[in-house]
């Protein structure tokens, strides 16, 4: 039942680590009419006007990773204020992954001199102070960096073949930050923790203990 453009629908931010199976999972939803999925805009990090954001981070990281995290914030802006006509929006990943993990990340390790840290942090800012962008649940698929480092070399996208061990446990420990230690008060959704390193065989039973919440909650917005 497609509801009004202007009502907010019960929104689900989909959180983890690279290679945690978050693309997966949302296609998991594609089968219901009442949500809306909102999959990583990677294509469009892969060609902004015949410009691969994404290689040039992996390969040059000090260089391009402060150009390339203002286009991805502002691709997942994009997606934080699309319209949406159903009663339940899925987004991979967020603004708050963006600031709290990859950018975090950035910062700690050095990558992006603390003047660029700034002007990415002063945008993030801004934004939460004018924007509502807030999730009503994150779904936070829980992995071991092992595992999931496994999965990227077998995925083999291009530019994450020179991804090592190292940045994804960093990672991992900056998701675990952030969703099971709640270090940051300005994401208060609560959050369903899915324990993603089962192989696709077995994780379809986890994810129907949140189909189950997600699509209670869609029925909550529905008759609110
Ligand atoms: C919000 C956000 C998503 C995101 C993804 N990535 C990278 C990780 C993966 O290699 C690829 C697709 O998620 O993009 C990143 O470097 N910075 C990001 N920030």
């Amino acid at each position: 039942c497609a509801m009004a453009m202007n009502s907010k629908p019960f929104t689900v931010f989909v959180e983890g680590n690279i290679g945690s199976g978050k693309t997966t999972f949302l296609e998991h939803f594609r089968q219901f009419e009442d949500i809306t999925l909102l999959t990583e805009p990677v294509e469009e990090w892969r060609n902004l006007k015949g410009w691969n954001l994404l290689d040039l981070m992996y390969k040059d990281t000090a260089k391009w990773a402060m150009t390339f995290q203002s286009y991805v914030s502002l691709t997942m802006l994009e997606m934080h204020q699309r319209p949406t006509p159903t009663p339940v929006k899925l987004m991979e990943r967020s603004l708050y992954s963006a600031r709290y993990c990859f950018v975090e990340h950035m910062m700690r390790s050095g990558t992006i001199h603390p003047a660029e840290f700034a002007v990415l942090d002063e945008w993030f800012k801004f934004i939460m102070n004018h924007i509502h962008i807030d999730a009503d649940l994150i779904v936070y698929l829980k992995t071991t960096p092992s595992v999931v480092y496994e999965r990227i070399k077998k995925r083999a996208r291009s530019e994450e073949q020179c991804v090592p061990l190292s940045y994804i446990e960093e990672l991992h420990k900056l998701h675990e930050d952030w969703l099971i230690n709640r270090q940051h008060a300005e994401c208060p959704a609560p959050v369903l923790v899915i324990d993603a390193d089962l192989d696709l065989s077995q994780i379809t039973e986890e994810y129907k203990k949140s189909e189950h919440q997600i699509l209670r909650k869609a029925v909550d917005v529905v008759m609110r």
